[in-house]
């Protein structure tokens, strides 16, 4: 924010945080042809500023004043080409005014900024989901005025807040008699149309019917004498006013659902699928919960806000209640209403309570029905599903071990049998294409599809014609910690410990590979003593095809990929050796049995640094390598 210039009659004029002018100059280009949403937002703050007013008056009722007819209002006049919403809610102090109406206090702003292309199309679904919020009355409105007074201050501390939305706002103290916020539009040249009650009902109706609270505009009726609609001095209510969870599922359009979603979750989208039930018994509560159809941009910011918003008997309690869900389900939104729960409860007694696990275990398991109905009949809203939050699904694998057989079945992996990067394979698929004998399901790990896919290591799968799961994602060697089994299967990786594919091998293969290992032996040696300070063990290997040599690790260690991911973390990982293979049937390691003693020692190298490459490692000295290769060429 700039330096505060105060003028004589002790208004201030500050600058808006650069976030802001850059949200406004976007919204107001980009957002043009969906311009009714500012009422949306305004009547959403308000109705918010209402609920927060009811849950601290649980503590403090005096804050009420009498006054305990919560409710939201919206005027007009047509004179002054205003539209009014106003509210008796929490209402704002002057530092709460200048602080939450002149910049965005959201972790991650900046970087979301940056990712703005210029495009407007892009740019207006990626503010959508940043969340527009107040600001977007500047789409109508060339100059807003913001009224308030905090609930307990007296009528003199109200704040006045005027600011034409090009980069700088003035604050200054008022009279205010009642407490609450009205903010008043002046609308722009050509917003006309908004000047109508029935225009301004339409828009009400259709985007906060779901709303709690009265949301009203003055009845108007037909004057004859004066041949148009009067307005008269009695307030009605444009909503049903009830909250719309408490509803019956029967009662509920999908467009209600829709518009309610939009409310709870600052998103601009349609949500993908809801869920709502009320469950009865020895815990009662109504769950309301969405899966957004896109990820938010703060989806692994530490501090982002996530979970649903807790109510208690209808009273709202909290937002971001994160104990609600597990953490790996933080993408899900909506609203928990407990009947049980005590008013006064704080985000620390619900890491404690009963209640609260109960609520947990039992959304959590409306969520995974809600995946599993999605995954099972509407296959394209699941892929939609995957490739926005699949990720944090996986984290599931860890975080939740009671439901892992039910995660496992969500899982979605890209393999060598759809030949691309998609991620549309099942567990049960894989085991259903299982050859005979096999009994693992075998994956691969790597930095990208591509090096998983190419790796030397699945040359053997592919000849027999095997299917191999390629993995890439950060999450995966996580999740393959705890994914250990499917199907009473077991997940091994190609690149781990000796394969045993003996079972699929048959007479002719057993045979050669017990012969070739013979004769290879005194080589295997030579090797072992030549590279025994970087490998564990060098061994005949009967899983490369075309390569002359391969990395692999011990059935228990850490994966070369898993190591090298901790170590770009900066953490410590243990220094695993790994076990070279090399392949007897290639010409290159049929030639090294010939070489003499002096150029031995790089061809050694050379097999295990191409090996390390292959496998996506970092060589120790890249610069020895090239040299040994040039060499070798020039030989
Ligand atoms: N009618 C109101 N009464 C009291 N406070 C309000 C009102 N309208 C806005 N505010 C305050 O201003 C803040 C900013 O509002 P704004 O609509 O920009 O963001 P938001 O509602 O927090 O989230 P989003 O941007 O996702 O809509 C609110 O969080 C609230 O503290």
């Amino acid at each position: 924010m700039t330096q505060a210039t105060p003028s004589a009659d002790a208004a201030q004029t500050l600058g808006f945080q650069a976030e802001v002018k850059q949200l406004l100059h976007l919204m107001i280009h980009s957002l043009y042809s969906n311009k009714e949403i500012f009422l949306r937002e305004l009547v959403s703050n308000a109705s918010d500023a209402c609920d927060k007013l009811r849950f601290e008056a649980i503590d403090q009722p005096d804050l009420l004043a009498g006054d305990t007819d919560l409710h939201v209002r919206v005027d007009y006049n047509k004179e002054n080409r205003t539209i009014t919403i106003s509210d008796n809610g929490v209402g704002l102090s002057r530092d709460e005014a200048i602080a939450n109406l002149g910049t965005i206090a959201r972790s991650g702003t900046k970087e979301f900024f940056s990712k703005l292309t210029g495009d407007k199309q892009k740019d207006a679904q990626l503010i959508g989901q940043f969340g527009v919020g107040f600001y977007s009355s500047f789409i109508v409105a060339d100059k807003v005025t913001v009224r308030s007074r905090r609930a307990g201050l007296p009528s003199a501390d109200g704040v006045e807040w005027i600011s034409d939305g090009q980069g700088e706002f003035t604050v200054s103290q008022i009279d205010k008699a009642d407490r609450g916020t009205e903010v008043t539009l002046h609308l722009r040249e050509d917003e006309d149309d908004f000047l109508s009650n029935w225009k301004l009902r339409e828009v009400l109706r259709r985007y906060s019917d779901h709303i709690s609270l009265p949301v009203q505009m003055l009845k108007e009726e037909w004057d004859k004498d004066k041949g148009e609609q009067v307005k008269q001095d009695e307030w009605e209510s444009v909503n049903q006013a009830s909250a719309l969870w408490t509803r019956s599922k029967s009662e509920v359009t999908d467009e209600q659902y829709r518009e309610f979603y939009k409310h709870v979750s600052h998103d601009f989208d349609d949500p993908l699928a809801w869920t709502h039930n009320r469950v009865e018994g020895r815990n009662e509560y109504t769950q309301l919960l969405f899966i957004p159809k896109r990820a938010p941009f703060d989806l692994y910011d530490r501090d982002a806000r996530r979970g649903v918003n807790l109510y208690v008997k209808r009273v709202f309690i909290m937002d971001d209640a994160e104990q609600l869900l597990p953490s790996y389900l933080r993408f899900v939104r909506g609203v928990i209403d407990s009947a049980d729960l005590p008013l006064n409860v704080s985000r620390e007694l619900l890491q404690e309570s009963r209640d609260v696990k109960a609520i947990r275990e039992g959304s959590t398991k409306r969520v995974l029905s809600m995946l599993e109905d999605m995954a099972e009949n509407k296959k394209e809203d699941y892929a939609t599903f995957w490739a926005e939050f699949g990720q944090v699904l996986k984290e599931g694998t860890g975080e939740d071990a009671a439901n892992i057989e039910r995660l496992s079945k969500l899982l979605r992996f890209a393999s060598t049998n759809e030949e691309s990067d998609a991620q549309v394979v099942t567990l049960a698929d894989y085991v259903s294409r299982m050859k005979e004998g096999q009994d693992k399901i075998y994956y691969v790990t790597a930095d990208s599809y591509m090096g998983g896919y190419n790796s030397p290591q699945l040359e053997i799968f592919r000849k027999k014609g095997i299917e191999v799961l390629v993995l890439w994602d950060r999450v995966d060697e996580w999740m393959l910690s705890h994914l250990r089994k499917f199907d009473y299967k077991e997940l091994a990786s190609v690149a781990k410990g000796g394969l045993d594919l003996e079972a699929m091998a048959d007479d002719n293969e057993k045979k050669h590979q017990t012969e070739v290992a013979e004769q290879f032996k005194p080589l295997v040696e030579r090797l072992q003593e030549s590279l025994k300070d970087r490998v564990k063990e060098v061994r005949v290997s009967s899983r490369l095809v075309d390569s002359p040599s391969c990395v692999v690790v011990g059935q228990n260690e850490l994966s070369p990929h898993l190591q090298r991911m901790l170590k770009a973390a900066g953490q410590d990982a243990p220094n695993v050796l790994p076990v070279l293979e090399i392949n007897p049937d290639h010409a290159l390691v049929q030639k090294l049995n010939g070489v003499s003693d002096d150029s031995f020692k790089d061809w050694a190298s050379i097999l295990l640094d191409q090996a390390l490459l292959a496998d996506g490692s970092q060589l120790p000295d890249p610069t020895a390598f090239v040299k040994r290769i040039n060499q070798l060429l020039l030989n």
